[in-house]
């Protein structure tokens, strides 16, 4: 499997553990910055995570910063990306399960890494389950479409 990540300054710190973490599994990691504390602007990562996936360069996303808000918005700009913030381990399920959510989106200074870790690699080990919920994501995906560039 291979994961993209990336985080601003905020999710720094959090994002390299997650790399770690990741790797220790046998899972290929594309991190694609932030690689320092130095205030940066999240869209920029946000986004560049949102078009690995969304090209099929990696599986799924994982995105980090203060408060895994303004990347997630920046990372579901880009089309094909659903992108959840999560906080614990039930909703990290459900956005797997019933939403096929291809991108995790995390606050660096809201969950500490051990639930971090925890989040992750539910998110990771969790299939979608298709079904009626299948319409409801293509339903989504209809309303990207209604909106194009
Ligand atoms: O949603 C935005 C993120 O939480 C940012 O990490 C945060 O806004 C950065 O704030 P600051 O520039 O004060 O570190």
């Amino acid at each position: 499997m291979i994961i993209a990540i990336g985080s601003d300054h905020g999710g720094y710190e959090l994002k390299e553990e997650i790399s770690k973490y990741l790797k220790g599994k046998n899972i290929v990691v594309k991190d694609f910055g932030t690689h320092s504390l130095d205030s940066v602007d999240y869209p920029v990562y946000g986004e560049t995570v949102a078009e690995a996936v969304a090209s099929g360069a990696a599986e799924l996303g994982i995105v980090v910063c203060g408060t895994g808000q303004g990347i997630a918005m920046a990372a579901n700009k880009v089309k094909g990306i659903r992108a959840a913030v999560v906080s614990e381990t039930y909703s990290a399920e459900m956005a797997r399960l019933h939403n096929n959510a291809n991108v995790l989106s995390l606050g660096g200074r809201v969950v500490g890494v051990g639930l971090a870790l925890k989040i992750v690699e539910t998110f990771i080990a969790t299939p979608f389950e298709g079904g009626r919920h299948e319409r409801r994501v293509d339903l989504l995906t209809a309303i990207e479409a209604k909106y194009p560039k």
